[in-house]
């Protein structure tokens, strides 16, 4: 598994870092609100158990699954649904928790989705963004790092459902995906 990666871009004790400040600035910001944190699965599932435990204000947490990459490098376009939320969102605060923003269609979709179901508001936290990728204009209200233009894995983010458990992220080598 290690010997597949091309480069690790941050180490895990970087992304703990990260985190723990995102925490405090969204414990500050959410005071007092009560807010619905929302983790799309399954990319986002480290990163929001992470963070979660970095923030000090009381919250609740519910999961969706949203998937549109399969096993491609690309996404397909096509954002599905494959577990809907279990609460209703209408007049919540609610805290989108994304790994990675990469062509940005799955969360346009995402929040669309929220604010048709009439949210207070709808603000995404993500860990990685690679704006050079963007297709449709979204930005995060809270971001981690900046990535490069490359295929990314590890810290919940997979390649055909492998490397999520990788503790750090790193750039995949392009010929495990090209052959
Ligand atoms: O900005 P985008 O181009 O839409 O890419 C970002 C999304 O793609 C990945 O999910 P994926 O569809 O691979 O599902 P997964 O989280 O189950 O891996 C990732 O976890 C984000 O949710
Ligand atoms: N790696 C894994 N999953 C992803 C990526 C990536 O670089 N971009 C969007 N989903
Ligand atoms: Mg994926």
């Amino acid at each position: 598994m290690f010997n597949d990666i091309q480069e690790v871009l941050y180490t895990e004790e970087q992304l703990q870092t990260k985190i723990k400040e995102l925490g405090e600035t969204l414990s500050r910001d959410y005071e007092g609100r009560n807010p619905l944190v929302i983790c799309v699965l399954k990319g986002a599932f480290i990163f929001m158990a992470d963070l979660v435990k970095n923030m000090t204000i009381p919250l609740e947490l519910d999961f969706m699954a949203v998937s549109s990459y399969g096993t491609a490098t690309k996404s397909s376009g096509v954002v599905k649904i494959l577990k809907d939320l279990d609460v209703p969102v209408e007049g919540r605060d609610v805290l989108i928790v994304e790994d990675i923003i990469d062509s940005g269609l799955t969360l346009s979709y995402l929040i669309d989705v929220l604010e048709r179901r009439n949210a207070n508001s709808t603000r995404v936290v993500a860990l990685f963004d690679k704006p050079v990728r963007r297709t449709v204009g979204l930005e995060a209200d809270y971001r981690g790092f900046e990535l490069p233009d490359a295929f990314v894995v590890g810290y919940g983010l997979d390649y055909a459902e492998k490397y999520r458990n990788l503790p750090f992220i790193g750039i995949l080598k392009p010929e495990v995906y090209s052959n």
